[in-house]
């Protein structure tokens, strides 16, 4: 009986293997507490503007003005031109799928004694790669791995299909590497930044990956697939593949929807391009609802300044990475939630002192 409820839950096509493989706290919706609403005529979640306002950069002919005014004014853009074989972009999304559909303990088995995390309920992971536990309201409705990519080489796993994602991995961060840094470099350039700066701002192994999943659920008032939040980062550089949208960005007070398109990926900034760029770019705010017909999967290339490189702006007091990230991990189990930028910042000093 508790099956047959948890698999109405679900998509219709959702079958009781796939639901073995999410995670327990995914599985465990009581359908009387939330009742699934009826269909809606047209789900304005779901709706994409036509035509899509989100700004296009072109890496191969890269527009200076364009991505300024993508930077001060969007926080994220579409990428095109990009240079990473669609197949690749492919194969990572269909490997990543195939390693979602292993049962819950296959998964946990695979990871653990790996330098590969992997964890769901919450992506606020500790250093050393335990997810951060959050109560069953504020539960995050994603799972995910999160793979450093300074230890791929040496990484053996045992599971073909982990084998085959690290392959792919280690493939796709050639590419993204080189994309972060020359966006990087265009970014400094219009800001003015000078060039030793900017060689040192991003570590030599600056990038890490993460590769999640979201449930589709009928109900989507449950949660989020992830809460509203800026990233850390410098940069994000998302494949959210060509089918399942469900990414958001705040652009005055309203939420957009990202729309997924083949051949093209999603750079947003974050908290380190806002304060190296003195607040003139901004770390956008953005979130993941769930989808109600299908799960989704999304893989995000993070580029990261060297862990102890100053960064030096006059709305900020200097701070590392390091520092930083030390901060948001304080906050996120001290008060729950991550409160970022503004620790760091000249004019908030009272206030925080005060927290
Ligand atoms: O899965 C996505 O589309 C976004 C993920 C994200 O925002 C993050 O990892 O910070
Ligand atoms: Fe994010």
């Amino acid at each position: 009986m508790i099956n047959f409820y948890i698999s109405k839950l679900f998509n219709n096509n959702y079958s009781m293997n796939n639901l073995e493989s999410y995670p327990p706290v995914l599985r465990h919706l009581d359908p009387q507490q939330h009742p699934s609403p009826p269909p809606p005529n047209s789900d304005p979640d779901e709706e994409f503007q036509d035509p899509d306002p989100v700004p296009i950069i072109d890496l191969e002919c890269l527009d200076h003005e364009k991505l300024e005014e993508a930077c001060e004014n969007w926080g994220l853009f579409r990428l095109v031109n990009h240079g990473v074989p669609l197949t690749l972009l492919k194969e990572l999304q269909e490997v990543a799928k195939e390693l979602f559909s292993l049962s819950f303990e296959a998964k946990e088995n695979a990871c653990s004694d790996s330098p590969v995390t992997y964890f769901w309920g919450t992506p606020a992971l500790t250093p050393s790669g335990t997810a951060l536990t959050r109560s069953p309201q504020n539960m995050n409705w994603v799972e995910g791995f999160d793979v450093p990519l300074s230890q791929l080489s040496n990484f053996n796993p045992q599971l073909p299909t982990l084998e085959s994602v690290r392959v792919l991995v280690m493939e796709y961060e050639k590419h993204l590497s080189r994309i972060g840094r020359r966006l990087f470099e265009a970014m400094a350039k219009n800001l003015e930044l000078n060039m030793k700066s900017t060689k040192e701002y991003l570590a030599e192994k600056s990038g890490m990956m993460r590769v999640y999943r979201y449930p589709n659920l009928p109900d989507t008032n449950v949660g989020w697939g992830m809460e509203a939040h800026t990233d850390s980062s410098v940069m994000s550089i998302l494949n959210q593949g060509d089918e399942v949208g469900g990414l958001q960005l705040l652009k005055h007070h309203q939420w957009l929807n990202v729309k997924p398109i083949p051949d093209t990926l999603v750079v947003n900034l974050g908290d380190m391009m806002q304060a190296i760029s003195n607040d003139r770019y901004k770390s956008v705010t953005h979130r993941v609802r769930i989808n109600k017909h299908k799960e989704r999967i999304s893989l995000c290339y993070f580029v990261f300044p060297g862990e102890e490189v100053v960064i030096e702006s006059s709305k900020y007091k200097p701070f590392t990475y390091n520092e930083f990230r030390a901060q948001v991990q304080e906050d996120l189990k001290a008060l729950g939630h991550k409160v970022g930028l503004p620790r760091f910042q000249h004019s908030h000093n009272s206030q925080v002192s005060l927290l």
